[in-house]
C-alpha cells in the first residue's frame, strides 16, 4: 500500500520522537522528501555559496528532480521506518523484519523474506564509489546465505543509478595509473563475479535513469521490473571505455546484436519501452503505481518455496556460468588497458570540468 498522507504526518511526527541524532546526511535527505513530498520539486532560488546550510539543503532537495511526491512521501516514511526501527532493533525479536547495519553507501532491509538492497546516495545519482563496490559485494555474499527467497536492487531518489563514480578515477597520479588501473580490473572482475554466482532469483526494480555498469548488470539478472520514467543508457564510446558486467555476450544474446551494437558501440539511450521491447526489461509499470504495483507483486512471489526457486534459477543460469566468468575476466582486462589510455582519461576530465556532460 502507497503512503497516504496520515502516515506521512505520523512519520512527521516520529521524527521528532527518535532519540538518537540521525547525521547530516540522513537529515538532509529526510529535509529534501519532506519538501518534494509537500512542494513538488525544488522551486526555490539557489542559495549564494556562501550560505552552507541552505544551499545543502536546496541541493539535497533539487537532487531530487522530478521526483512525484506521492513516491517521495512514501520514501519519507519509509526512512523515518528505518530510522525508528534501527533505533529500536535492540528490543526486537529474532527473526523480525530489520534494516540491516554496516552500510554506508547502501539500505539494505530484509522483510517479507525479501532482501532488498537500495543503493543510497540520492544526492550523486546513486553513483558507485569503490566503498560501495564493496559493500555490494558484501550484501550480495550475505543476501545468497540468509533466509530470504531471493535480492531486490533498486535506487533511492531519482534515479536508479549513474553507475561507475567516476571520481574513482581521479586524483591518480600519473605513476599511479598503471597500479590504479590494474587495481580496478580486478575490484572490477570480483564484483561482477558476485552476481554472476549469486545463487538465489535476482530481481531489479528500475526506479529511474539507469546508466553503465547499472544497466550492462542486468543482463545477469533474473527479472528486471522498471518505471516508466526508467532511461538505459551505456555512454563507453563516449567515456573512452568498453562494455563490462558481461554485456558484451549477454547483450547481443538477449536482443540480437544489431541493438546491442547500438548501445554498447554508440552509446544509444533506451526507454523503458525500448528495453522492454527488446528483452532487457520484464515489464515496464507507469512511475505513479510503480512501487505499489511491483512490492505487491513481489511480496506475492516471495511466499513460493525459495528452494524451488533457487533451483529453477540456478538451472537457467548455471549452464553458462563459466563462460561469463571466462568473459568477466576478459572484459576487466581489457577495460584496464582502457583506463589508461587518452580517450578515457580526457573524457573522464571533461565531465567534472562540465564541458561534456552525458
Ligand atoms: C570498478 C570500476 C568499474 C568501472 C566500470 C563502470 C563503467 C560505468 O559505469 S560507465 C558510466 C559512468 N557514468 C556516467 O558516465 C554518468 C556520469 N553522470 C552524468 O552524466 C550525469 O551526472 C547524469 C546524467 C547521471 C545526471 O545528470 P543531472 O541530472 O544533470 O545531474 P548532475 O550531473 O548534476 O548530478 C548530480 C550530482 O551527482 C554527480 N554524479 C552523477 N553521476 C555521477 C558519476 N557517475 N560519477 C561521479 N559523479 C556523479 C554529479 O557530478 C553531481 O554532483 P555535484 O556537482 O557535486 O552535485
Amino acid at each position: 500500500m502507497e503512503a497516504s498522507q496520515k502516515d506521512f504526518e505520523t512519520a512527521m511526527h516520529q521524527v521528532k520522537l527518535l532519540k538518537k541524532d540521525p547525521g547530516n546526511e540522513v537529515k538532509l535527505k529526510l529535509y529534501a522528501l519532506y519538501k518534494q513530498a509537500s512542494e513538488g520539486p525544488c522551486n526555490a532560488p539557489k542559495p549564494g555559496i556562501f550560505d552552507l546550510i541552505n544551499k545543502a539543503k536546496w541541493d539535497a532537495w533539487n537532487a531530487l528532480g522530478s521526483l512525484p511526491k506521492e513516491t517521495a512521501r512514501q520514501n519519507y516514511v519509509d526512512l523515518v521506518a528505518s530510522l525508528s526501527s534501527s533505533e529500536s532493533s535492540s528490543q526486537r525479536k529474532p527473526g523480525a523484519d530489520s534494516k540491516q547495519s554496516g552500510y554506508e553507501t547502501l539500505v539494505v532491509t530484509s522483510e517479507d523474506s525479501i532482501t532488498k538492497i537500495m543503493f543510497n546516495r540520492p544526492n550523486k545519482k546513486n553513483a558507485i564509489t569503490t566503498q560501495m563496490y564493496h559493500e555490494i559485494m558484501h550484501a550480495l555474499d550475505a543476501a545468497g546465505k540468509d533466509d530470504s527467497a531471493f535480492a531486490v536492487f533498486t535506487g533511492n531518489g531519482d534515479y536508479y543509478c549513474s553507475g561507475n563514480d567516476l571520481n574513482n578515477f581521479t586524483n591518480v597520479l600519473p605513476d599511479e595509473v598503471e597500479e590504479k588501473a590494474k587495481h580496478f580490473a580486478i575490484l572490477l572482475r570480483n564484483f561482477v563475479d558476485c552476481f554472476i554466482n549469486f545463487p538465489k532469483p535476482l530481481i531489479a526494480v528500475v526506479n529511474g535513469p539507469a546508466v553503465g555498469i547499472s544497466v550492462t548488470l542486468l543482463g545477469l539478472f533474473d527479472i528486471v521490473y522498471a518505471s516508466d520514467r526508467a532511461t538505459f543508457h551505456t555512454p563507453f564510446s563516449h567515456l573512452g571505455q568498453s562494455p563490462e558486467g558481461c554485456s558484451s555476450y549477454m547483450f547481443p544474446k538477449i536482443m540480437g546484436s544489431a541493438k546491442a551494437a547500438e548501445m554498447l558501440i554508440f552509446g544509444k539511450k533506451l526507454t523503458a519501452r525500448e528495453a522492454y521491447t527488446q528483452g532487457l526489461v520484464s515489464e515496464v509499470f507507469p512511475d505513479s503505481t510503480f512501487q505499489e504495483e511491483v512490492w505487491t507483486r513481489l511480496k506475492t512471489y516471495s511466499q513460493l518455496p525459495p528452494n524451488a526457486m533457487k533451483i529453477s534459477k540456478q538451472l537457467i543460469r548455471n549452464v553458462e556460468k563459466e563462460k561469463l566468468h571466462a568473459i568477466n575476466s576478459k572484459e576487466s582486462s581489457i577495460l584496464q588497458d582502457r583506463w589508461q589510455s587518452d580517450e578515457c582519461i580526457n573524457a573522464i576530465m571533461n565531465f567534472f570540468s562540465k564541458k561534456a556532460k552525458l
